[in-house]
């Protein structure tokens, strides 16, 4: 795949859509960069800075592999950490050699730090980064230009260092409100198809089993009839709670549709999957929820099979949940199993909370 393609063509997630994001910083930061160093190579060499010229060729050639890697492996070369400590040790050095001339490389190393590191990461390279320019400055320079540089230098790392801190944010808050269903806080569909996959990996390379419950409100529409639309959204909120309460926190838990709940269980086997709806139904329908509207649930239960699709598993498992509700509604029933593959140790017949 191509790393850049995410933004290129419209990310089929908000996860893709970041990466692809950060990955364009780093093409363009390395891209703009090589760019703008690589004449200068010539100019150091042609005027005796021999060790400087070399700095900058090592510069170049990381500039050269990132892009490269990027482009044609997908990853990132050395995480793209060398750029900023080449850029950072050529501005100091250059400086210290060439005076103003070299000065002028320190703000934008100043700035592509806190592009290309993680914000604590580059907050303190750059505090170190200062530092060092003021105590050159300090050597090199009249002391009212020592404060001008430190002050300068210093403000154009703050403000970009407030850029990158609120662009982190946003990005969080963004991939948050595009991942998770406004009304309860649960996952969305968006992630629904990366985390199945995960699982079935999981099992492909490890065999370790994981299982999904379907969970879908009975008679959901008479609630909303009869107590309104506010009343059925509540019903829904408290839903979520019981169902994240009872749940590990490696288990995630999606709402898939309008009163349909998903719940992927990682390394759950069949038998204490159907043993978790038996109780998710229970704590539904024990207690009345909100205004004391009394509902219940009904339920399915599938084991990921060997070899199959995230859509196949989903598909078995939507089947049973439609034979729960054409059984009389709440209850579990356990998905059936794919046609080549053997039954579980303990397969005991398919509906499992009638009784409730
Ligand atoms: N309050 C509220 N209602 C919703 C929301 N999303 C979907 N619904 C309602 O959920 C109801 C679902 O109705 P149906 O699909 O007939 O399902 P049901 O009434 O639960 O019947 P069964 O599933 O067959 O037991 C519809 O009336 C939708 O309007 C929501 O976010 N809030």
């Amino acid at each position: 795949m191509n790393p850049l393609a995410t933004t290129n063509n419209l990310a089929t997630n908000p996860t893709l859509a970041v990466l692809g994001f950060k990955r364009q910083i780093v093409y363009h930061l390395h891209f703009w960069a090589l760019v703008a160093v690589a004449p200068l190579v010539m100019v150091q060499w042609q005027q005796g800075n021999i060790l400087l010229a070399l700095l900058l060729i090592l510069f170049c050639l990381n500039a050269v592999a990132v892009i490269a890697f990027l482009r044609f492996r997908s990853i990132y070369f050395l995480q793209g950490r060398l750029f900023p400590i080449l850029a950072v040790i050529c501005a100091v050095y250059s400086t210290v050699i060439n005076g103003h001339a070299g000065l002028y490389w320190s703000y934008p190393a100043a700035a592509a730090v806190f592009f290309l590191l993680p914000l604590r990461e580059a907050t303190v390279s750059n505090i170190i980064f200062v530092a060092s320019m003021s105590v050159v400055s300090f050597i090199t320079f009249p002391e009212a230009d020592f404060w001008r540089i430190t002050f300068s230098l210093g403000l154009t790392c703050l403000f970009v260092m407030i850029f990158a801190w609120l662009v982190g944010r946003l990005q969080a808050e963004l991939t948050r409100l595009a991942t998770t269903d406004p009304l309860t806080g649960c996952l969305n569909r968006s992630q629904l198809a990366d985390i199945l996959n995960g699982q079935i990996q999981m099992r492909e390379r490890y065999e370790r089993v994981s299982s999904l419950i379907l969970l879908d409100l009975d008679y959901f529409k008479t609630i909303n009839d009869r107590w309104g639309h506010m009343a059925g959204d509540r019903v829904l909120q408290e839903l979520s709670h019981r169902l994240s309460k009872r749940l590990r926190e490696s288990d995630r838990l999606f709402r898939i549709g309008g009163e349909e709940f998903m719940l992927v269980l990682p390394e759950t086997r069949q038998k204490d999957a159907d043993k978790v709806a038996r109780e998710l139904l229970t704590s539904i329908s024990a207690r009345p929820f909100v205004e004391g509207i009394q509902i219940t649930a009904s339920a399915s239960v599938a084991e990921v099979g060997k070899g199959e699709t995230w859509s196949v598993w989903l598909n078995r498992a939507d089947q049973a949940l439609y034979e729960a509700k054409a059984r009389g509604r709440n209850q579990a029933v356990s998905a059936a199993r794919q046609l080549n593959e053997e039954p579980p140790e303990d397969a005991d017949g398919t509906t499992l909370a009638a009784d409730l």
